[in-house]
């Protein structure tokens, strides 16, 4: 099988870069035939796999930004073209975590071989801001309000390092949000869920984001479903009191959380405009009308938790359910 492997070297603060020779070695000692191309700068990793539609297999070897890149490359080969691989080497890396892929190179490499591709879903989300209308797609996760604005001020003072860049955006992000900042109306397929100051509204097409927090943990990448976690106004006493349980998904049970699934997700901002990430990557800070879309089978992708058998989203599409 030959693949393209491509490696986001600032992945991980940089240590992305610096396992390049063992990633090399895992991919050969796992029998693949792959051409490893280091990527020069954001955008990088989408250009080099838009362009690679001879490749049986596409590896995005970095975190969930990588992953967010790669997909957006490859969707537009449409249905037919090639699968997805994930080497996780970034700092979340949930994607990765919701396909199984094992944390150890070695281990995920033998994976890229012995695990057939699967359709699994892919979430697209359409936005509207002073720019215009936007469209993209996503793997994992779509967010609008607070932890967008943690990615951006991540994003912001990446110089700090990952972790470092993270411990400093948190307590910067929860005195801007004091106060209510942003105020929204959120639907799940066609029907109002919420209408009110907004914390954060998190639309999961996997379970978990920022290395395993599970906002939407019984999400499933091939149900045909997006999962939706919201969070009315949260004093920062109370945000940090609910954030550890959401390492277990225990904070669904919060009276200030809404949850639900479904298809389409609407967030309408009401005052305020929002901040919105994907993946982790920040999409805007001016966001008015956003929507997410189920896109049901859209990507084939090494997956080995989700290894066998038809996803409903296949069968639901089967069953012409869908018309995308
Ligand atoms: N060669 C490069 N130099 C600098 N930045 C790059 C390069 N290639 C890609 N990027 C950017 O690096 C950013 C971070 O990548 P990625 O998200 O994969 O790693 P991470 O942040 O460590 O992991 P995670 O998102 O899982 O926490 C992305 O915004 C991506 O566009």
């Amino acid at each position: 099988m030959s693949a393209l492997v491509l490696l986001n070297p600032a992945a991980a603060d940089g240590r992305a870069g610096r396992r390049r020779p063992a990633l090399v070695a895992a991919l050969a000692a796992a029998g693949l035939d792959a051409d490893v191309v280091a990527t020069r700068g954001p955008g990088d990793a989408e250009r080099l796999a838009r362009g690679a539609g001879r490749a049986a297999l596409v590896v995005a070897a970095g975190g969930d930004g990588t992953v967010y890149e790669v997909v957006n490359g490859l969707t537009a080969h449409g249905r037919g073209g090639p699968a997805l691989g994930v080497l996780p080497l970034g700092t979340g890396d949930d994607f990765a975590s919701a396909l199984g892929v094992p944390p150890r190179l070695d281990d995920a490499a033998r994976v890229l071989t012995a695990t057939p591709p699967r359709p699994l879903d892919l979430g697209e989300v359409t936005w509207d801001d002073v720019a215009g209308a936007h469209v993209r797609r996503f793997a994992n996760a779509l967010g609008a309000g607070f932890d967008a604005h943690v990615a951006w001020l991540v994003a912001e003072t990446k110089w700090l390092g990952g972790r470092a860049a993270y411990l400093a955006a948190v307590p910067r992000a929860l005195w801007a949000w004091r106060r209510p900042t942003v105020s929204a109306r959120v639907s799940v397929g066609g029907a109002v869920v919420f209408d009110g100051p907004l914390f954060l509204c998190e639309v999961g097409n996997g379970p978990s984001v920022g290395g395993g927090f599970r906002l939407t943990p019984d999400a499933v990448l091939d149900d045909g479903l997006l999962d939706v976690c919201l969070a009315g106004h949260l004093t920062p006493t109370r945000a940090v009191r609910l954030l550890p349980r959401s390492l277990t998904g225990a904070h669904t049970a919060a009276p200030e959380v809404v949850t639900g699934r479904g298809r389409r997700v609407e967030v309408e901002a009401t005052a305020g405009p929002l901040t919105l990430h994907a993946d982790g990557e920040v999409l805007a800070l001016d966001a008015r009308r956003v929507r997410a879309d189920v896109l049901p089978g859209a990507l084939r992708v090494v997956a080995p938790a989700l290894a066998g058998g038809a996803g409903r989203g296949q069968l639901l599409m089967a069953a012409g359910e869908y018309d995308s």
